[in-house]
């Protein structure tokens, strides 16, 4: 399977010099070449199917050629050592639970996935290499997790000074080894332009080898698709008109969802829930993309003024938005409904949960009073406890410390503070 940029002005690649770029040469965001859905007979079994397996059909066309079957399955099957389970609420909305990992948020799976990858196609090369990485909280810390200790490769992740949540920011922050963490004077958008103009820089690129392990990278982006196919698994018998609720900031995990429909996956409809960050709920309804600076948040890890994905969103929908518009609608959220939202989970179900998943779930219910014959599923993509303060605060109770965050939260934090690109170029050509 070969990969094209979407800026067009790039030539194809394989999965492999994707993985190892990040970005195409003309700052284009790789997308496959091909996207052939998968037989009848996979999803008449899928419920015989172990997440293993479905992770492995889901994934194989994309990177078939360059990784053995048999490394696939390791690699597959090292990633998903934690649960996805689906959490009932009530007959029509349900909760999948992606913070089960090493850093409790939904990034874990697609940075365990890529650093495995990397690990495979580094060592059958010389050069070091540096990872660059742009978080508005959670990508930094689960890629500073996943690729922990990986020799030849550097990482270098970039975070909006003050507007991560403290365990984020000690998530990021306190491992040490491999991993440097660039505290920028700015928004998020801010750190990921600076990426993107790191990867064009000639003065850097012909003395590093640069890649990136946003959602950006082909191998973090696409095994995000895996944890709709498991939702699928554990619903599908009881509903039949399964809709995805995603919290969405850079658009790569409700990308990966409308993927996973595109390899057959029989998703009824997906909802883009935003914070006051509203750059595609105005996209849909006025068809006029217009990225806008970005708005600090209680759902910090959505503020995204400038969402990376929806590009591939539209070549998805080969640029119709009357199609796009018949599969993905989308609702923006205040802090303050958000806090509400908090509240109403835990006094009407007793569920305690992130600002990022109480988005999902307004969304999810006010599209169900539209289409009530609907079974919403809303994305709970990071753990209550990585924003303790607005948690605790919105239900007035103690939310108990799970044993990954307690590893991190009496860390020192290391930072080097940076204001500008000429310190982050220099900081990587030293
Ligand atoms: C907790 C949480 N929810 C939602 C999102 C938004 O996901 P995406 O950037 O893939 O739209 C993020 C950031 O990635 C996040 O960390
Ligand atoms: N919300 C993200 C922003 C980056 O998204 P990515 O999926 O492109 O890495 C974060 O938590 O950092």
């Amino acid at each position: 399977m070969n990969f094209y940029s979407l800026n067009k002005q790039a030539p194809e690649v394989s999965f492999k010099e994707a993985v190892l770029k990040g970005l195409a040469s003309d700052k284009g965001l790789y997308f496959p070449t091909s996207i052939k859905p998968l037989p009848n007979s996979f999803f008449e079994s899928i419920g015989d199917l172990s997440y293993e397996e479905i992770a492995f059909e889901a994934i194989h066309q994309f990177v078939t050629a360059e990784i053995s079957n048999e490394d696939l399955k390791r690699i597959i099957s090292e990633t998903l050592s934690f649960d996805f389970p689906v959490v009932t609420l009530d007959k029509n909305i349900s909760s999948l639970e992606l913070f089960h990992g090493p850093t409790m948020a939904f990034k874990d799976v697609g940075a365990r996935f890529m650093s495995r990858c990397l690990r495979l196609f580094h060592s059958e090369q010389k050069n070091d290499i540096t990872v660059l990485v742009a978080t508005s909280g959670d990508t930094g810390g689960a890629v500073a997790n996943g690729f922990l200790g990986v020799k030849g490769v550097k990482v270098v992740i970039l975070y909006p000074k003050d507007k991560v949540s403290k365990v984020q920011e000690k998530q990021l922050t306190t491992l040490g080894q491999n991993i440097t963490a660039l505290e920028v004077d700015g928004f998020f958008d801010d750190c990921q332009d600076m990426v993107k103009k790191a990867f064009l820089d000639r003065q850097i690129t012909d003395h590093i080898q640069l890649t990136s392990a946003n959602s950006i990278n082909v191998a973090r982006w696409l095994p995000q698709m895996f944890y709709f196919f498991f939702a699928y698994k554990q619903l599908y018998k009881n509903h039949k008109k399964i809709v995805f609720s995603v919290p969405s900031g850079n658009f790569g995990n409700i990308c990966a969802g409308l993927m996973a429909q595109k390899l057959g996956l029989p998703i009824h409809h997906f909802i883009a829930a935003n914070n006051t960050n509203q750059v595609v709920t105005d996209y849909l309804e006025t068809e006029n993309y217009q990225p806008k600076p970005t708005v600090q948040t209680i759902s910090n890890a959505m503020d995204v003024g400038n969402p990376s994905n929806f590009i591939r969103i539209q070549e998805l929908f080969k640029n119709e938005f009357s199609n796009l518009k018949a599969h993905l609608s989308s609702s923006s959220f205040s802090d303050s409904s958000t806090v509400e939202g908090i509240k109403e989970l835990y006094s009407d179900y007793n569920y305690i949960a992130d600002p990022h998943g109480a988005i999902g779930f307004l969304a999810a219910k006010e599209y169900q009073q539209k289409y009530p014959d609907t079974h919403c599923v809303f994305l709970e993509t990071a753990h209550p406890s990585k924003f303790l303060e607005t948690v605790e605060k919105a239900i007035d109770t103690k939310v108990e410390l799970p044993s990954q965050i307690k590893a991190v939260i009496n860390k020192e934090k290391k930072s080097i503070k940076i204001s500008t690109y000429d310190e982050l170029k220099s900081i990587l050509l030293n």
